[in-house]
């Protein structure tokens, strides 16, 4: 039986994560498409060993949701890909399905995986050879191959795989390498170096005709399965097909080590942070301060639009946004923030990325009450913890009106720090808290 999820419009990604390395805020067009299926398998049964955590990286969590889940919905956007086979180890298949049904992904279907990854892509591949009647699978015309653990792929490249293995019979993403390659001599001494130019780093995704990698694995040794780590070199070797190679963006990088899974976190902190919406009255002292906080939050990098208060609810301003600013002049309208939280949770803005939402409120009393502003705005505890509950983060900040000029810039340039320091951060610990601006 479908649930209230099934029947919602899920809120569209935040800004491709190609903008945090290039620095552009343009939108890859949606209504990229091509003509042949395609289908993506993930292999995702590793142990991650090299991390040194005791969870497989694939299901270690930042921002509330496992990376594998980050590295899914990457494809699950994309209309033109069909089915997503998701490959585990016996032990990760029920937390598997559980994350698939906790994050609403639609197109996935997983598949028990092998003791090494060419194992564990044979497995994936396998899935489709099953009879139809039997599967909700269809055999694609191109299969992309990519590494659950490579988060940060986009639309515009994964096309230029896709039909580049169509046109090749198989295609992968190159980046230059890093470091200069060298070969040892058994005792540990220098035997030779590669000319670094010459070579590349063979990364994720890459694609292939369905047929053309499965003949390959179908023929394949052993040896391959248990020592390969290069698809292509599957396709050269069992196939004589060629890859084409397509130098891609340095975000395609694998999550091996345990620094890694700090430094995707902080990409899509970066990518959540971009953009603002600051929620206002109608009356002066709040479009004014509104009007300030887009300044002032302009310059550092966030994009602020402004929404009048009886326009909060409208869907097309929440599903582009992941913060909210709320201004409320002297009264105080926890209210309002209880609608938005209600906003939310409705649509299921909140289910992949979490939701910060600040209340400002501005006092423009002659002789401001501390004590009164905290008894009206006391609820803001019990309001953030249950708007916790459903990934939202509710921080309230208070700002006294100064009619010095000078001391009022200070004042905004002060809130404007701490409003985004809240939303890069995304602290869980510090909601239903009321800070002084
Ligand atoms: N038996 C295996 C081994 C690896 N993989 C997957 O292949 C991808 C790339 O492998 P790697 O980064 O080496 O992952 P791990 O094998 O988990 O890491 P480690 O080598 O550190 O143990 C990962 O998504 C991993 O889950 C897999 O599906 N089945
Ligand atoms: O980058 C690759 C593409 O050819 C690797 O084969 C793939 O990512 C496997 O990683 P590892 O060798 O660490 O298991």
């Amino acid at each position: 039986m479908g649930t209230k999820r099934d029947n919602i419009v899920r809120p569209i990604n935040p800004a491709s994560f190609h903008a945090v390395e290039t620095g552009s805020r343009e939108h890859i067009p949606g209504c990229l498409s091509i003509d042949f299926s395609v289908a993506v398998v993930l292999p995702a049964g590793g142990s991650g060993e090299r991390t040194g955590l005791s969870t497989p990286k694939q299901f270690c969590t930042f921002l509330n949701r496992p990376l594998i889940s980050y590295t899914i919905q990457a494809f699950e956007r994309i209309a033109w890909i069909e089915n997503i086979v998701v490959v585990v180890a016996k032990n990760s298949i029920d937390l598997m399905v559980k994350v698939v049904q906790q994050f609403g992904h639609k197109k996935v279907k997983v598949v028990l995986g092998g003791s090494t990854r060419h194992r564990s892509i044979f497995n994936g591949l396998k899935a489709f050879e099953e009879r139809e009647e039997d599967s909700a699978l269809k055999k694609p015309k191109v299969v992309i191959i990519h590494d659950a653990v490579r988060p940060f792929v986009e639309e515009d490249f994964l096309l230029k795989i896709a039909i580049a293995a169509k046109q090749q019979g198989a295609s992968g993403a190159i980046r230059p390498l890093v470091s200069t390659v060298i070969a040892t001599t058994s005792e540990g001494y220098l035997d030779h170096s590669l000319e670094r130019a010459k070579y590349r780093a063979s990364e994720m995704p890459q694609g292939f005709l369905y047929d053309t990698i499965y003949q390959a694995y179908v023929q394949c040794s052993e040896a391959d399965f248990e020592f390969g780590t290069e698809c292509l070199h599957l396709v050269l070797q069992y196939c004589g097909t060629n890859a084409r190679l397509i130098e891609g963006p340095h975000t395609l990088w694998k999550v091996t080590y345990k620094q890694d899974l700090f430094a995707a976190e902080s990409i899509i902190k970066e990518t959540l942070a971009q953009t603002a919406c600051v929620v206002t009255g109608l009356c002066e002292e709040s479009t004014r301060l509104a009007g300030a906080l887009q300044k002032t939050l302009g310059t550092q990098d966030m994009h602020v639009e402004i929404v009048p208060t009886k326009l909060r609810s409208s869907s097309t301003f929440i599903s582009t946004n992941w913060n909210f600013i709320h201004v409320t002049v002297n009264s105080a309208c926890l209210a309002d923030l209880e609608e938005l939280v209600k906003t939310f949770e409705e649509t299921a803005h909140s289910v992949l990325y979490s939701v910060v939402l600040i209340l400002v409120h501005l006092d423009v009393s002659e002789q401001p009450s501390a004590s009164e502003t905290m008894a009206a705005l006391g609820g803001i505890r019990n309001l953030a913890a249950e708007a916790k509950r459903r990934n939202i983060l509710l921080y309230g900040i208070l700002l006294n009106h100064v009619k010095d000029a000078e001391q009022w810039e200070e004042a905004v340039e002060n809130l404007s720090q701490i409003i985004a320091s809240l939303i890069k951060e995304r602290n869980p610990v510090l909601t239903g808290q009321l800070l002084w601006a």
